[in-house]
């Protein structure tokens, strides 16, 4: 085995999710802050292009989860105060939303960078099939260097279904596209060992195990009217985000350059490492949390190219279809014999994937009607067995 020891989770980062809160965004409610949501523009700008001057030669590719639609909109619609009925919360997200959209457009644009608004709710995330739909539409918007910016679609959902605050969904996000690193902007330094708007004596984290349950004790409430989680969403956060093998920053939104000095490798404010790497971490998901719904069985091209080439599954391998599933499912891929190369997610269902077999990719949208993805399983949603 070479690789013993763990790449660095900051410099190593290629997939980057930046969540940036209320207040932050906001300045404490008094309106949309131009001059900070610029920065972060600026620097998410450079991150995306690679910039060898500054020592970020490579790319990353770089996903936004902004808050504020709900204090922006409150401030346009000219309450103080924020009101308890539902309604008027959606009225008001859906009224903030509009600048929130504006702005980043605005400021993404003055730094040459496409950007598109992703509204996600708690049921986009949860069903199997709208989960890969996400999925695949940010990996799109990625692989054109658009810059997704996500907030929850708070207008239409409701409290019980709720995703509820922007650090989780930052880490649902992060789990959804698998990223190296999420990095939560704050009003804080970091995390602190208590919170220090109570405790002055409170000291920074540096650095620490994500889903650590000593750093839960440690971490309150919002400490304003206006954030939604305070701290402690935001452990919990990292520890969701870990589980896909992304680590967590939580840093001040107006620290100078810091998303550039992270991507650097530069330590500021508390890094959460999390404990699996990712391919692991998507290895032990895949193989312990799913009961299997179905099989493909390959022809042997197939089978030598998934095992020794690491290539996706196309349906023009496929020999037969084992089982009833969905498309978002996790299924077998066997070899002729019957023993299982893998599992991996299935982009089509077992209906269609026996509609396919054999057939060449470029005539999946004339069999189906539709075409979704040109491989079956991806490589990226296979894990071999070993
Ligand atoms: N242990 C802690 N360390 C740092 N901040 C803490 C801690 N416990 C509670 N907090 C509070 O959490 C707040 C940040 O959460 P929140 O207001 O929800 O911000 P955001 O809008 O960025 O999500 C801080 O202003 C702070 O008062
Ligand atoms: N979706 C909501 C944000 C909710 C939220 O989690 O806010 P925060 O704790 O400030 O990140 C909005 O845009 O108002």
């Amino acid at each position: 085995m070479t690789h013993h020891h763990l790449a660095d989770p900051l410099a190593s980062a290629r997939r980057i999710v930046v969540k940036v809160g209320s207040s932050l965004v906001t300045n404490e409610g008094r309106g949309l802050d131009e001059a900070a949501i610029g920065e972060w523009c600026r620097q998410l700008a450079v991150l995306s292009r690679g910039d060898a001057a500054t020592g970020l030669g490579e790319r990353r590719e770089v996903i936004m989860v902004s808050s504020g639609a709900i204090a922006e909109g409150m401030k346009r619609l000219g309450w103080a105060k924020r009101p308890h009925e539902v309604n008027e919360l959606q009225a008001a997200a859906a009224v903030g939303q509009m600048g929130l959209a504006q702005m980043y457009e605005t400021k993404l644009r003055e730094q040459g960078l496409r950007s598109a608004q992703v509204l996600l709710t708690h049921a986009d995330l949860a069903d199997r099939e709208r989960y890969l739909n996400a999925r695949s539409t940010l990996l799109t918007l990625l692989q054109y260097q658009v810059l997704p910016v996500i907030n929850e679609n708070d207008t239409v959902v409701t409290d019980e279904i709720k995703v509820g605050d922007n650090d989780t969904l930052g880490a649902l996000v992060a789990n959804l596209v698998e990223a190296d690193l999420l990095v939560i902007l704050t009003d804080q330094r970091g995390l602190y060992t208590a919170d220090p708007r109570k405790d002055p004596a409170a000291e920074l984290v540096g650095e620490a195990r994500a889903g650590d349950l000593a750093l839960e004790r440690m971490a309150g409430g919002a400490g304003s009217s206006i954030g939604k989680g305070g701290m402690l969403t935001k452990i919990v956060a990292a520890k969701r985000a870990a589980g896909s093998g992304a680590s967590t920053v939580i840093a001040w939104g107006r620290e100078p350059d810091a998303l550039l000095r992270l991507a650097r490798g530069e330590r500021i404010g508390t890094l959460l490492v999390a404990p699996t790497q990712k391919t692991q971490a998507r290895k032990q998901w895949m193989m312990d949390h799913l009961q299997l719904r179905g099989a493909v069985v390959v022809d042997e091209g197939a089978a030598s190219k998934l095992r020794g080439a690491g290539k996706s599954l196309l349906p023009i391998g496929m020999t037969q279809v084992q089982g009833v599933f969905s498309r978002g499912d996790v299924i077998a891929v066997r070899d002729i014999t019957g023993s299982e190369i893998g599992r991996g997610l299935a982009n089509y269902s077992s209906a269609e994937a026996r509609l396919l077999c054999r057939k060449p990719s470029n005539e999946i949208a004339q069999l189906l009607g539709y075409s979704a993805e040109p491989e079956m399983v991806h490589r990226d949603n296979l894990v071999l067995t070993r």
